[in-house]
């Protein structure tokens, strides 16, 4: 697919999480709306925004997003973007399977239409175990997805991951090689371990590999008193970096909503100017944009 040579207004929604769901919703819906008065093509929701972020959490917010009638977070978001009339990437909320049961951490993504694009679960799950700082194990719960995800646009194919997913540098490069993706979106919540070493670093790592944008999207951080009763220390910093690893637009752990332009022209001229499309030495490795 060519490249799209428009700008794309986006906008991260770094919102406040707490434990009522509807209030999760309602601030999403009046944020999407805020960023979309501001201009925004595309709003990006964080990981979890619907529900606290926690194993113990998921089973009891979850609903089916696919086979049956959706769930309320499922209708709001599709209520929000076509009001909005903006790409929704629907961060992600825990999803049951009503056909199997199981659980999922899945990003909807919705168009101006407020219809679902597609889903991306969570291919790989956050389990980690950081002596004496944090412990987290998402497969207590959760099953991991099966496949790579990305949706179309007027600007050119965009790839999903969620937050972990960012980690794996194979799924960024696919979704730029195999199918042409001009940035990648990942809903995400890091936490206040591993936020300062890793996370802008992969971020500014997964673009200049691909040489296309990236956008995190995480919940603002809880207030003193919620994180010593045990609520999940999110990193914050919703980030827009360039196709060389700049730092376009970022954010400290506040409630905010942080406001990039994507410029593909721009990006046209970065892999004119930087040609590793075509420098590949596929004869030493294999080529990841091989078969689709
Ligand atoms: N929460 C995640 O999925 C990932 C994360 O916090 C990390 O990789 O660190």
């Amino acid at each position: 697919m060519p490249l799209g040579s428009k700008l794309l207004n986006i906008a991260l929604v770094q919102m406040r999480v707490t434990a009522n769901k509807a209030t999760n919703l309602q601030v999403a819906r009046d944020k999407v709306l805020a960023a979309a008065r501001q201009g925004a093509d595309m709003v990006v929701l964080p990981e979890c925004f619907n529900s606290p972020y926690g194993v113990q959490h998921f089973a009891k917010y979850a609903e089916a997003i696919k086979g049956t009638e959706p769930g309320e977070s499922i209708k709001a978001l599709a209520g929000m973007a076509r009001e909005a009339q903006v790409y929704l990437v629907g961060g992600s909320i825990p999803e049951v399977d009503p056909t199997t049961s199981k659980h999922y951490n899945t990003c909807p993504v919705f168009n101006r239409e407020g219809e679902l694009l597609t889903t991306h679960r969570k291919v790989h799950l956050f389990d980690i175990d950081v002596p004496g700082k944090i412990t987290f194990r998402e497969s207590a719960v959760l099953s991991p997805g099966e496949h790579l995800s990305h949706f179309a646009t007027e600007w050119g194919p965009i790839g999903l991951g969620i937050c972990y997913d960012l980690r794996f540098p194979e799924m960024a490069m696919i979704a730029a090689r195999r199918h042409g993706c001009v940035a990648m979106v990942y809903p995400a919540a890091f936490n206040t371990t591993t936020g300062p070493t890793f996370f802008e670093l992969l971020q500014r790592a997964r673009a200049v590999d691909n040489l296309f944008y990236v956008a995190t999207c995480s919940p603002a951080r809880p207030p003193a008193e919620e994180l010593a009763q045990g609520s999940y220390p999110a990193w914050g910093h919703s980030t827009i970096i360039s196709p060389i690893g700049e730092v376009v637009a970022t954010c400290d752990a506040e409630d905010t909503i942080v406001h990039a332009q994507l410029d593909f022209d721009k990006l046209a001229e970065y892999r004119t100017s930087y040609p590793i499309y075509q420098q590949r030495r596929f004869d030493l490795y294999p080529d990841v944009a091989e078969g689709s």
